[in-house]
């Protein structure tokens, strides 16, 4: 990997952001790709989205949704040490969901005055699992269960079909159908990228005038740069979750920390795919070099090596030397990492000073992986800085929380003349008379 040596030099918060590298994603490029897409599915409904899954996924969908045989044979073929291992995923995932629920809150502001926030789930998602370089049934479960937790009605997954030409070309990954099955989802589309979240949001209707797939309030969900654009494009149209685009680890570590841990962590996020970004912050040097050599030995003998190698040379993949873990700190804040390790002495007041990550994986023995299967925590988080406005996946993405203000006239008559004053520094004088109307 490249190296950033920043010791000695001292340098601000913003220059460093500056100088810490990103994956050359373009959006801008992607954007036009995508904005074509969205109008086809706009105008052109079930068909256009088949016409784009054959373009981009190389094959043509029948049935978008998927029949629910389908997702039952999935599940009945699924091997069992998979099934456990999804079981206890889900199960984790649950506790830690479940705790995030929440309970109405009852404000007395004054007397005969309340504000309660109810929070009210979402009516309708659609949740993006994706499949390009690897099918990822976590994704489902990471997806699905703060949904569920949350309350949600109605939910849809929609999901890349299989290339080929077999029985089960044209129908989704069966593990990412059996992991539906599981968690009791029966709504999934056989379509993936851009044309997804356009479906999702837009809605897609037959020729014939039948609705394929309802349109959703909301979408969330993991994906490349594609399905990234077309949620951007698409928002206000929807809401959506967090930016969660190119896997990133960064990984802050001293002297105590083992090189072959380092190693292993970050060959594991740049084997997502070669825009995947591994960053190492380290006040030891002894340490980078331990790494780069452990580096050089695991990669080629990994199964995926090359796109591996190609995402560790990029760009976006670094060492950076610092002075201090403190100054360390520092820059990992700047850089806002989806995932943050701390392998450092006394990693957890370190990890309890951290300011900007999408998660943190404190100690030897918590490696950014257990997070992707089965630590309990969510891992659609944030990618390319927005950990600093935006949070990952939770209960709380699928929940709105709404104000319900019930005020008596006694209540209402002793606040009016804040009103009144208010209502006319903005000339805005309807305002206040829709008070005073209401008082003898
Ligand atoms: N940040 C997170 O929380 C998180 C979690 C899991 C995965 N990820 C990331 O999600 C990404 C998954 O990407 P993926 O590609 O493997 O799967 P994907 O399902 O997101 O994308 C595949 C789809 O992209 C579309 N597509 C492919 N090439 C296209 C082109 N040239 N033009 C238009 N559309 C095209 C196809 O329709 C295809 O179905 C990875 O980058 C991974 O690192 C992030
Ligand atoms: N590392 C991904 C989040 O960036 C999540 C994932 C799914 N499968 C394996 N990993």
């Amino acid at each position: 990997m490249q190296r950033l040596d920043l010791r000695g030099s001292h340098v601000d918060a913003r220059e460093l952001r500056a100088r810490m590298p990103r994956a050359e994603v373009d959006v801008e490029a992607a954007l036009a790709v995508v904005r074509p897409v969205v109008d086809q599915v706009r105008e052109g409904g079930a068909d256009a989205v088949r016409d784009l899954g054959e373009r981009f996924d190389g094959v043509r969908v029948g049935a978008l949704r998927v029949p629910a045989e389908a997702l039952t044979d999935a599940l009945a073929a699924l091997d069992p040490a998979v099934r456990a291992a999804l079981e206890e995923s889900i199960r984790r995932s649950r506790l830690v969901h479940a705790d995030q629920r929440r309970t109405d809150v009852v404000t007395q502001v004054v007397e005969g005055g309340t504000v309660t926030e109810r929070f009210v789930p979402v009516q309708r998602v659609g949740l993006y699992v994706p499949a390009g370089v690897a099918p990822l049934p976590s994704s489902v479960v990471m997806n699905v269960v703060p949904a569920q937790e949350a309350g949600v009605e109605s939910l849809a997954v929609a999901t890349p079909p299989r290339r080929g030409s077999g029985p089960d070309a044209a129908l989704p990954d069966p593990t990412i159908l059996a992991a539906c099955a599981l968690l009791g989802v029966d709504e999934v589309y056989a379509v993936g990228g851009a044309q997804a979240v356009a479906m999702l949001a837009l809605g897609a209707r037959e020729a014939d005038g039948s609705q394929s797939c309802p349109p959703v309030d909301l979408v969330t969900g993991p994906g490349n740069i594609y399905v990234t654009a077309a949620k951007r494009l698409l928002r206000g149209v929807i809401g959506t979750d967090a930016e969660a685009g190119p896997s990133e680890v960064a990984v802050l570590a001293d002297d105590t920390a083992d090189p072959e841990h380092v190693a292993a962590d970050l060959i594991s996020q740049a084997e997502h795919g070669e825009a995947s970004a591994a960053v190492l912050v380290t006040d030891s040097a002894d340490l980078a070099d331990a790494v780069d050599e452990a580096l050089a030995r695991r990669v080629p003998a990994t199964r995926h090596g090359d796109r591996i190698a190609v995402a560790l040379a990029g760009p976006q993949s670094l060492v950076v030397l610092v002075d201090d873990v403190e100054a360390g700190l520092a820059v990992v804040d700047a850089y806002g990492a989806e995932h943050l390790e701390i392998q450092t002495r006394d990693a957890v007041s370190v990890a309890a000073r951290v300011r900007n990550a999408g998660a943190v994986f404190v100690g030897a023995y918590s490696p950014v992986s257990l997070g992707d299967y089965c630590a309990g925590s969510n891992h659609v988080l944030p990618t390319g800085g927005t950990c600093a406005h935006t949070a990952g996946l939770s209960v709380a993405t699928f929940l709105r929380g709404i104000h319900v203000v019930e005020y008596s006239q006694a209540a209402l008559a002793d606040v009016a003349p804040h009103v009144l004053a208010l209502s006319s520094a903005e000339d805005l004088p309807a305002h206040g008379e829709a008070v005073s109307a209401r008082l003898p």
